[in-house]
């Protein structure tokens, strides 16, 4: 058995660990709660055993320590941390401990930011030094990051007192942080876990540059040392922020006086009901005695003042073990790998799945079935994965293995190079597909079947009438009347609309296949070089490529598409339900007037679209282009034409309206 002794030396090293990787690294490996319960632990075994508590010990220190990269600063006065409150109870006891001393008490809350806090000091008005918190004694010199902060002035207005030292909380806007992280993602480099962490290490940065592109804000809650000490300040903590405010910092507007605990209570409840929707992150509020007289009677504890005291909310980061790996297809054949999670309390609600995007991010976070996780839900966002908690990783976790097939229809599953997103390559079979293939299989300029939109397509597969595209065409005008509003009328024209769309052209019939990255243009190229479908199907990449427009990734797309059976298995039903297209003939060189030429399209074209256009002068023989140049043949210029028009003006092409445009391919 380890002693009481051992047992307080762990704790207390595993969180003087937890010390350095939180408030000087940047970078915690454990969610807040769980710190948070960790320290209470040692609380609570120091109780029992004050004979075992030390000077040094977690529970009677402020976390922090300066990074000797900074200059450091000696406080003026001492900046502590706040105690915690977890629930209305607590902040009953809170107050009766206190009125007992000193009699009624008014508050003053706030929100309590998530992110750390500064000591700005300012001489004659002028802003002279910045500091971290540190220890609480000793902190750094972060005067010209701080600078960076535009909402902090650099010269205080109207009457001031000749130096005074301001205390506030330095924090990274929601929108900012996502930035960072969204470029940090790009890059590759390190994401950080959230908005407190990410504030601290930008405020942190030996280059102010980095920390002016940060986008940071700060509100100030309280002054410290103030000379000369006769200066007329208010007498309460809110009357003195508003002093603060007239000298131009910045403080939050939801600071309240709340005269009795019940107000305290609303307050807190009404802030929660607002979290998500403010800028910045809060996670708590707080409840500060407003007389400064009453302060000064109640004093301080080791490491935090017993006249305030911080009411959590709820832990938006909490951990778990990650128990498997499911893997949901979207409804356009992405592959998402969904953690299923041990169900844990986070966010205020029970989370039991959280999505690990694809196969990058799980590489980045480096995660393994049977790891211990830390999930963060903020607000209405979906729960995420932030974090692997290494210490805890067991030797049987194991590697997370994308299947290679579809788990809904089984087709293959590809994850083309460049791409982060795996796919299921069974388009037109695939069950999750359904829906997004038909509506794009019936679309105007896909098969263009009139009558059958978006809402139509949906009734169909949902009264489980339509699986597979080929199936439109077996519909019967008396099971289309099953559907909402559809009289016997519309229904008969539904069919008269199929029958007519079953005359097609190959390009139009390729498009609407719905392949990876064909579009229109691309499915006109690859007809008019075909010819027939059958060599389509058939083709590879090395062949594909040949085509006009078409890379590597596109040619990949399509080979893939024509491996699957069962893809060929509704392109065959289709063509057995009578889908036919004109015979592409053999176009002689003759009947490609336009061989060799070089024409660009630039501005709006009213008769048809741009790719339309495009596909149509392919046809004729001529390669488009996306800029001019004096190898330009022609430029065709729509309307609102811009600086591709002028440059062919300046080098003498060819300039052709849409009407010419017209002409020329009408023969
Ligand atoms: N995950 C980890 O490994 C790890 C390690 C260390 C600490 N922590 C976390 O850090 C927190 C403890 O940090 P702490 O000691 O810095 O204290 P704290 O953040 O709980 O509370 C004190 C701080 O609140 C801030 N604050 C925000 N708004 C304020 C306002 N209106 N008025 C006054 N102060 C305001 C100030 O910066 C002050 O220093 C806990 O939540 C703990 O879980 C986590
Ligand atoms: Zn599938």
């Amino acid at each position: 058995m380890t002693s009481i002794k051992q047992q307080i030396e762990a704790l207390s090293a595993s969180l003087h660990q937890h010390n350095i990787n939180y408030y000087v690294d940047d970078a915690p490996t454990i969610p807040d709660a769980e710190y948070d319960r960790l320290l209470h632990e040692l609380k609570a075994l120091e109780q029992q055993h004050p004979e075992h508590v030390y000077p040094d010990s977690p529970t009677q220190r402020v976390g922090g320590m300066p990074l000797d990269k900074f200059e450091q600063v000696t406080h003026l006065k001492p900046m502590l941390s706040l105690d915690n409150a977890f629930n209305s109870e607590d902040i009953q006891s809170f107050d009766k401990r206190n009125s007992d001393k000193v009699g009624r008490i008014e508050y003053c809350c706030e929100p309590k930011l998530d992110g750390l806090a500064v000591s700005i000091l300012y001489r004659n008005g002028i802003l002279e030094r910045a500091a971290t918190r540190g220890d609480g004694n000793v902190g750094e010199d972060i005067t010209e990051n701080v600078k960076t902060i535009r909402s902090i002035p650099l010269r205080l207005r109207g009457e001031f007192p000749d130096l005074v030292e301001i205390r506030g909380e330095a924090f990274m806007p929601k929108a900012a942080f996502d930035a960072v992280n969204e470029a940090a993602k790009t890059k590759g480099d390190k994401v950080f876990v959230n908005p407190r962490n990410a504030a601290a290490g930008s405020l942190r940065q030996l280059d102010s540059r980095i920390t002016a592109s940060r986008r940071l804000d700060f509100y100030a809650y309280a002054l410290g040392v103030v000379e000369p000490e006769s200066w007329a300040l208010a007498e309460d903590h809110y009357a003195q922020l508003q002093q603060l405010k007239s000298w131009g910092l910045p403080v939050s507007r939801e600071v309240k006086v709340c005269p009795t605990l019940p107000d305290v209570d609303a307050y807190y409840a009404d802030i929660l009901t607002r979290r998500d929707s403010l800028d910045y992150e809060i996670d708590g509020v707080v409840i500060k005695t407003n007389s400064i007289a009453q302060q000064q009677q109640l004093g301080f504890v080791a490491k935090a003042p017993r006249w305030a005291i911080a009411y959590k909310f709820p832990a938006q980061e909490e951990m778990t073990l990650l128990e498997s790996v499911d893997f949901q297809v979207g409804r356009t054949g992405s592959l998402t790998p969904v953690a299923r999670l041990k169900p844990v309390f986070v966010g205020g609600v029970t989370v039991s799945n959280a999505t690990l995007h694809n196969a990058d991010e799980i590489n980045r976070l480096g995660v393994k079935v049977g790891d211990t996780v830390i999930i963060r839900r903020a607000g209405d966002v979906i729960p995420q994965v932030v974090a692997v908690v290494k210490e805890k990783r067991i030797e049987s976790a194991e590697d997370i293995v994308f299947p290679t097939q579809c788990p809904i229809c089984d087709s293959d599953i590809e994850r083309v190079e460049g791409e982060a997103v795996a796919r299921c390559t069974g388009g037109l079979f695939c069950g999750a597909q359904r829906k997004e293939a038909i509506k794009h299989f019936a679309s105007r300029k896909a098969m263009d079947i009139d009558g059958m939109g978006d809402k139509v397509v949906e009734q169909l597969i949902d009264k489980e009438l339509v699986q597979t595209p080929a199936d439109l065409f077996g519909l019967s005008a008396s099971a289309i009347t099953m559907l909402d509003r559809m009289g016997m009328k519309s229904a008969t024209n539904l069919v008269k609309a199929l029958e007519d769309a079953k005359q097609t052209t190959l390009a139009k019939f390729l498009y609407s296949l719905g392949i990876r990255e064909v579009g229109e243009a691309t499915a006109a190229n690859l007809a008019a070089h075909f010819k027939n479908l059958d060599a389509i199907k058939v083709a590879n990449v090395k062949t594909l490529i040949e085509v006009e427009d078409v890379g590597v990734i596109v040619a990949t797309h399509i080979e893939h598409f024509f491996a699957q059976s069962h893809n060929l298995e509704v392109i065959d039903a289709l063509l057995a339900a009578g889908i036919h297209w004109p015979q592409i003939e053999e176009v002689a060189e003759d009947a490609q007037p336009l061989k060799g030429q070089t024409w660009v399209l630039t501005g709006t074209l009213t008769q048809m679209g741009r790719s339309d256009a495009k596909a149509k002068l392919q046809l004729l023989g001529a390669k488009v282009a996306g800029s001019v140049s004096k190898k330009t043949d022609c430029v065709v210029a729509g309307d609102a034409a811009g600086s591709k028009l002028v440059k062919a003006q300046e080098l003498g092409i060819k300039i052709l309206d849409e009407d010419g445009l017209l002409a020329v391919l009408n023969g």
